[in-house]
Parts: structure tokens; sequence; C-alpha cells
């Protein structure tokens, strides 16, 4: 069974708990502790392949431009960044948020490709209070080669889970192929250190 480690990311009342707790149970709670970090477990089955998945929800992370839990970054295989599209300032930290698991990323894992994230522009059914209109969002994750989505976790559980489940997908490639990239350069090392020990005398015959 493949584990599957996601974290979600975003400004206090964005509605990371709501958009998460709509995936989890199809349903919409108006309100969640916030106080507390939290981390849900869920079995789910996609294309034919069992999952266990665990969602780290941590307590909020405030709007100004901090660095966001350094746990996460290296724990998660792939990142929810949330903000809500009638708050700019959510969205402003959301630029801040994938800033920094770029950088964080390519300190770790250099040469790695891209590791999976989906920005999520929250709250889509308060469109008549909007502060960061559709397109601000799909140019910010092009810029960062994420995929990107508008949804209400008040009002649709379909996008949602679509959402969720194209980053599962993701996530999964992106294991498989570290995992390859893993193999190989250790078959690789394998053939240096051969070649090094038996190299020369098999020149020789
Ligand atoms: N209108 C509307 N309200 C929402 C939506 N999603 C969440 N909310 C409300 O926004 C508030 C904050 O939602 P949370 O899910 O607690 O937000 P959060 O990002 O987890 O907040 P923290 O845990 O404080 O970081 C709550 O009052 C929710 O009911 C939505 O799609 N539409």
């Amino acid at each position: 069974m493949n584990d599957i480690k996601l974290a979600l990311l975003g400004s206090q009342g964005a509605g990371k708990s709501a958009v998460l707790v709509r995936f989890l149970t199809r349903r919409f709670i108006g309100e969640y502790a916030s106080n507390t970090n939290s981390l849900y477990h869920k079995r789910l089955s996609i294309d034919g392949r069992q999952l266990n998945l665990e969602v780290f929800d941590p307590c909020s992370q405030s709007s100004e431009a901090r660095c966001i839990l350094e746990e996460p970054v290296d724990w998660a295989d792939g990142f929810v960044v949330v903000y809500n599209i009638s708050d700019r300032t959510s969205f402003i930290n959301a630029k801040n948020i994938l800033r920094q698991i770029r950088e964080a990323r390519m300190e770790n894992c250099k040469g790695e490709m891209d590791v999976p994230v989906c920005l999520v522009g929250n709250k889509q059914d308060l469109c008549h209070a909007r502060q960061v209109c559709e397109d601000e969002g799909r140019c910010l994750a092009q810029e960062n080669r994420c995929h990107f989505q508008e949804v209400s976790a008040a009002e649709s559980y379909q996008d949602i889970a679509n959402l969720f489940t194209q980053l599962i997908r993701q996530v999964m490639e992106h294991l498989k192929y570290r995992a390859d990239r893993r193999r190989y350069s250790g078959s690789k090392s394998m053939a240096k250190l051969i070649n090094n020990v038996f190299g020369k005398r098999r020149k020789s015959v």
C-alpha cells in the first residue's frame, strides 16, 4: 500500500480545514478548531491502487511573510496552498508560501523534479466580495508550475474531490520518479565501483 503525505498551507481563515473536511467527509462544517495542528488519515483507492493518505493541517500561519512551518515542507510529498478569493492578503501570503516551498525544496532535493502543489482559491461563493480575480490565481500557478483551482468548500464537493485526486496522482508519479532515480544512481555507483576494482585488470586480459 502506498503512503501519501500532503500538507495544507495558507492564511488563517482561508478555509483550509473546510476544504479538507469537504474532501474527507463530503460535508461542510461551519467552524473548526484552529489552535491545534491536526493530522488526518484516510484510506482510499485511486486508479485501482490502495492508498494510505495522511494530511497535515497545521494551525494558522500568520499573513506576514514569515517562514512557513519547516516540518511540513520536509515531511510532505505534496502541498495544497489555500487562499480566500475575497481576501487579497491571503493571496499575497499564498504567493510567499509557494516561494518558500520552492526554495526549501531546491535546497533539500537538488535536481529533482518539482514537488506537486495545488493552488486553491477558496470561497468562490463570495464572488460579490472578490478581491483576487481568477486570472491572477491562474498566473501565479503558472509561474510556480502548479495546478490551480477555484472552489467553494461551502457549496461544492466535486471540484475539491477532483483537485485532491489529481494531486494524489501527481504525487504517486513523483514518488515513482524519485524511487527510479535512486535505483538508477545506486546501480550507476555500483557500476563505477566494479569498474574501479576490475577495470584495469579487464583491460590487460
Ligand atoms: N462562504 C464561505 N465560507 C467558508 C468557505 N470555506 C470556509 N469558510 C468559512 O471560513 C471560516 C474559516 O474556515 P476554516 O476552514 O476554519 O479556515 P482555516 O484556513 O482552516 O483557518 P485556521 O484553522 O484558522 O487557519 C469558517 O467560518 C468557515 O465556515 C467557503 O467556501 N465559503
